[in-house]
């Protein structure tokens, strides 16, 4: 699309089956073989489920990583994390059964009884678009799932144009003088997928060459509350004063929180982590993918910003690259290391081991 924004009805579609799901109604999903309709399990009540079983029990589908917890890990064809994985619902199956499968908040609580069983993945793209809607959501990537009508119903196709980067646009812009660099200027972005406005901060003056960039994913914990868990907030702060220091520089402020998974999912991660798991199986075992973000979203904030080459502040190999895949040149990567406490230590050394971080 030219500039960017998928066909008015696609969106409406999308929109309208993202806020489906957060209120507990069903959705519709199509790929090119079939169509499935799904119900959060996070949002669903006893009465909207007998309503969507109808004269047949749905069955329950969640992510890879997740399914592994329910001992359905040799019953898969590896299947990626995020990937979708069918169970079958049983009578006993009802909906606080189906709330311990999906959320393992409960598994210490109420340990899974099973033996559980997986399905063959029916329509596997519109199944793994309906998990991307739940996310989406900001809920648990858990559904009940039954056949469905494909008129009407959202494909990954559509999700995919809904989410293009290329609609975002900027909004407004104005001087912000702030604490560590008077001379400065913030740029506030709209993107019809997004509730919340990605924020670049343009600090000094560009000085003819790439600017030193930090691509920030928002952390509610780290940036507002100082917490220790992370080294979020002094990487914020320790960019600004970096890009000061130069006198240009500018700080993406990316509204990715929990790497995409947003807030409740994340604060579920740490409850996980508070159980033992590290910042990777915590992602995983709750159905997502290590990292569920899009940083085209950035690369597209550097072009409107008129930025085709930065020097990136980073020890995350993927952002260098996703940034390098959406057409943006990283002619440097600057190793952008703060903040480490005892808290934080171990999620740190699993980012250098698991994850490939340079640190
Ligand atoms: N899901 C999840 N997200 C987390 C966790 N800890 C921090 N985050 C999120 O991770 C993001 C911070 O990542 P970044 O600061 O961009 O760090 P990075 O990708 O590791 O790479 P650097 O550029 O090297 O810092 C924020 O959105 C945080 O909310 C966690 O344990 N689980
Ligand atoms: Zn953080």
């Amino acid at each position: 699309m030219s500039d960017g924004s998928a066909p008015p009805g696609e969106s409406r579609k999308v929109a309208r089956a993202i806020d489906a799901l957060r209120r507990g109604w069903p959705a519709a999903l199509a790929d090119e073989t079939g169509a499935i309709r799904v119900l959060a399990i996070e949002t669903a009540t006893a009465e909207s489920l007998a309503a969507f079983d109808g004269s047949a029990l749905a069955d329950i589908m969640i992510g890879a990583g997740r399914a592994e917890t329910l001992k359905l890990a040799n019953q898969l064809e590896a299947a990626r994390p995020g990937a979708p994985v069918r169970v079958r619902r049983e009578a006993w199956h009802d909906l606080s059964a189906a709330t311990a499968i999906a959320d393992p908040a409960f598994d210490l609580k109420e340990p899974l009884k099973g033996p559980f069983r997986a399905l063959a993945v029916q329509y596997p793209e519109a199944s793994a678009a309906a998990l991307k809607l739940a996310r989406l959501a900001g809920l648990l990537p858990a559904v009940f799932v039954t056949a469905g009508e494909a008129a009407d119903a959202v494909t990954a196709a559509d999700i995919e144009a809904y989410d293009d980067p290329a609609g975002l646009t900027i909004a407004a812009r104005a001087k912000l003088p702030v604490a560590t660099a008077e001379k400065a200027e913030i740029v506030a972005f709209r993107h019809q997928a997004d509730a919340a406005e990605h924020i670049a901060l343009l600090i000094g003056s560009p000085s003819g060459t790439p600017p030193l960039v930090r691509l920030h994913s928002e952390c509610l914990t780290g940036d507002v509350l100082a917490s220790l868990k992370c080294d979020c907030g002094p990487q914020l702060q320790g960019a600004l004063a970096a890009m000061a220091e130069e006198g240009w520089g500018i700080l993406l402020y990316l509204r990715q929180e929990g790497r995409g998974i947003g807030l409740v999912n994340k604060l579920r991660a740490y409850a996980l982590q508070d159980q033992g798991f590290d910042t990777v199986d915590a992602n995983t075992r709750l159905g997502f993918a290590i990292d569920e973000r899009d940083f085209r979203v950035a690369a597209r904030m550097l072009e409107l910003l008129g930025q085709s080459g930065v020097r990136l502040l980073t020890n995350n190999p993927e952002k260098v690259a996703g940034l390098e895949a959406a057409g943006i040149t990283v002619t440097e990567r600057v190793p952008h290391k703060h903040g480490e406490n005892p808290h934080n230590a171990h999620y740190l050394s699993t980012k250098r081991d698991r994850t490939g971080h340079q640190l």
